[in-house]
């Protein structure tokens, strides 16, 4: 199903896991240079998960070749797990390693808070909002669970209707429990949203977001660039689309 206004997503098929992240590293690098060179310092959104930690380490190897000044790029976080800073959980740890040696702007980069800084959930999470202000991504990258969770809005769970434009997760049904994640209002606000899925695991819920479920039955349903939605698949991942679909995407 289509929603009106809302540009019908784009499915773009790869061989397998590295593949996607080879051709997220390509495609990324490819639009910050595109944005830096119309005067625009770029506003990307960072997610978590496995597949972007590999395509993070394809970016930072093939960042410091590329024509981008990474002094003049703004990284945000979609969601992040609430425990100490640096620890192997956090979304924020593996990234900060790998793209640090690139010469981000300190103040450019914005990791979601961590407990030790003394702030309580929903302060921390109240904290972001303010960082954030009335940002808009340019490109936000998101993970789907197997369950269909995006960011850290779960299906059926309070954060998958969560109102404002980041949200305290408590009881989260995939470990840690406490987390902080930007809502749908926030992620949809982004010129483009980048999807990035590999795994037979899955399969089924992109086959649900891709078919029109509901955002609070597959949280990944709801979420869509205003100009652009890309779905970078594996053909894992792919398993399960209608061949009509999958056949869409296929080069
Ligand atoms: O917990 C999370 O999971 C999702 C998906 O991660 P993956 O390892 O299954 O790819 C991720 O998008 C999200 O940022 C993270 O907090």
């Amino acid at each position: 199903m289509t929603q009106p206004d809302v540009p019908a997503p784009e499915i773009l098929l790869h061989a397998d896991a590295d593949a996607v992240a080879e051709a997220l590293a390509a495609r990324l690098l490819a639009r910050i240079t595109e944005l830096q060179g119309g005067g625009r310092v770029p506003q990307v959104c960072l997610t978590g998960g496995r597949i972007a930690t590999r395509a993070y380490g394809r970016l930072a190897a093939e960042g410091r070749s590329s024509a981008v000044d990474w002094g003049r790029v703004e990284l945000w976080w979609g969601d992040e797990r609430f425990v100490p800073a640096g620890d192997d959980d956090r979304n924020d740890a593996p990234v900060l390693e790998l793209l640090r040696p690139l010469g981000l702007a300190a103040e450019r980069v914005h990791p979601m808070p961590a407990p030790d800084g003394g702030a309580g959930l929903d302060d921390a999470a109240a904290g972001y909002a303010s960082e954030l202000g009335g940002t808009r991504f340019d490109v936000c990258l998101l993970g789907l669970g197997p369950d269909g969770h995006v960011a850290s809005l779960f299906p059926e769970h309070p954060s998958s209707h969560a109102e404002g434009r980041v949200v305290a997760v408590r009881n989260a049904p995939k470990p840690p429990p406490d987390r902080i994640s930007l809502t749908l209002e926030v992620i949809n606000a982004s010129a483009e949203v980048w999807f990035l899925v590999s795994g037979e695991d899955k399969a089924d819920a992109t086959a649900l977001a891709l078919q029109g479920a509901g955002p609070v039955q597959v949280p990944g349903a709801g979420a869509h660039g205003r100009s652009r939605t890309l779905w970078l698949l594996d053909h894992a991942a792919a398993g399960r689309l209608p061949p009509d679909l999958a056949q869409r995407g296929r080069f």
